[in-house]
């Protein structure tokens, strides 16, 4: 079961924003994420599929069938949202058994569904438990198991994950997936968390100002960004900005580094983008973009240890599990990423290391 948007905008009435020109395929047992800044349009989208608000123009399809103008109920969605949003005076059984209510299901046979969704969640023994005796991630798996009880065409997963200790979400991402691939049903996944986006979706979709800037599998997103902005925005980035100088370098502020060879004419703008754990610390053995530096910050985070190397010319940010004193590094040219500098780029939105 599928979900389709095709040219899909929507403006919210009186102001600027919104989603544009949206075109988005999510296959059956697909999960795609949804990132971006805050107020980039990821409720937004969400919205238009389940139907909370309706587009301006464009087409919302579920499973081959045109739902644009159906209300939410009539789209048979899954929905679960950050707060749960659980009946407080209804047992968990109730709660998952609600949806089926609402569908005029027998009493007997929604009780017994219900259930044996509790049961697959892993809650067979809460069932008869209210909301507020229940920790946050079994009060998280109700919500779960309430969004699929009805075997939903989709489901619309709204940071889901975010009130939960940081223990508990890696479980709970698992679990997600795990029923929803059982399940064979398309995802559609808002987050805020990249680490959560990255490790859970087939594919990523990256929101800037209302729009999808570009949807990829994790791996591609990370590795090849197709802009600036969101190189920034996934995972940590050297960024810097310079020309071509044809053949097989670039100048940059830091002076000139070589790359394995590119066809870009002389003087082409280019943004180089290096990721910290591909910056090496030591010599070079052939001293290709080998740099003498000065550690200004140093961080150490358990596995790895996250340093400010001050080179002349600026600043190289980089990751390593070495533990001695890094008074050299390098970049080997296969571990830089040309990106041309495009009419997307945007001001940034870099995050502190
Ligand atoms: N009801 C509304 N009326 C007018 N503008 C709205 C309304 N709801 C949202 N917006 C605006 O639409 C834009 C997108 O909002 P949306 O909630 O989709 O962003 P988001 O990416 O989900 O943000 P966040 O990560 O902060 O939840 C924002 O600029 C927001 O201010």
């Amino acid at each position: 079961m599928s979900v389709q948007l095709v040219g899909v905008n929507f403006t919210y009435p009186g102001a600027g924003a919104g989603v544009f020109d949206v075109n988005l395929e999510i296959q059956p047992g697909e999960l795609v994420a949804c990132i971006g800044a805050s107020g980039s349009g990821k409720t937004t989208l969400l919205k238009m599929v389940a139907g909370f608000e309706f587009p301006d123009r464009g087409q919302v399809i579920i499973d081959g069938l045109d739902v644009t103008r159906l209300r939410p109920r009539e789209r048979q969605l899954g929905v679960v949202f950050q707060n749960y949003a659980l009946f407080p005076l209804m047992t968990a059984t109730d709660n998952v058994a609600y949806p089926l209510k609402v569908r005029h299901v027998a009493r007997e046979e929604r009780l017994r569904r219900a259930r044996e969704t509790l049961q697959r969640v892993g809650l067979a023994q809460f069932a008869d438990r209210y909301p507020g005796t229940l920790s946050g991630g079994q009060q998280q798996r109700v919500a779960l198991a309430r969004a699929l009880v009805f075997q939903p065409k989709a489901l619309l997963l709204d940071e889901p994950l975010s009130a939960l200790d940081a223990a508990l979400r890696p479980l709970m991402r698992d679990e997600i997936r795990r029923l929803q691939r059982e399940h064979g049903i398309a995802a559609l996944h808002i987050t805020h968390d990249q680490e959560e986006a990255l490790s859970m979706a087939d594919r990523v979709a990256v929101m800037e100002a209302g729009r999808l800037v570009q949807v990829a599998t994790p791996t591609e997103i990370y590795d090849r960004p197709a802009t600036r902005s969101i190189a920034a925005f996934v995972g940590q980035a050297n960024l810097w900005d310079g020309h071509s100088v044809g053949g097989d370098g670039v100048e940059l502020p830091l002076g000139l580094l070589k790359l394995p060879p590119h066809d870009l004419p002389e003087r082409t703008p280019v943004t180089v983008l290096v990721r910290p754990e591909n910056v090496v610390v030591g010599p070079a053995p052939d001293g290709i973009n080998e740099f003498s530096c000065r550690v200004t910050r140093d961080r150490f985070l358990g596995s790895l240890r996250r340093y400010d190397a001050e080179i002349r010319g600026g600043t190289v940010l980089g990751e390593t599990s070495a533990r001695a004193v890094i008074e050299r590094i390098h970049i080997p040219p296969q571990n830089i990423q040309l990106i041309p500098a495009g009419p997307h780029d945007k001001p940034l939105e870099e995050k502190q290391p």
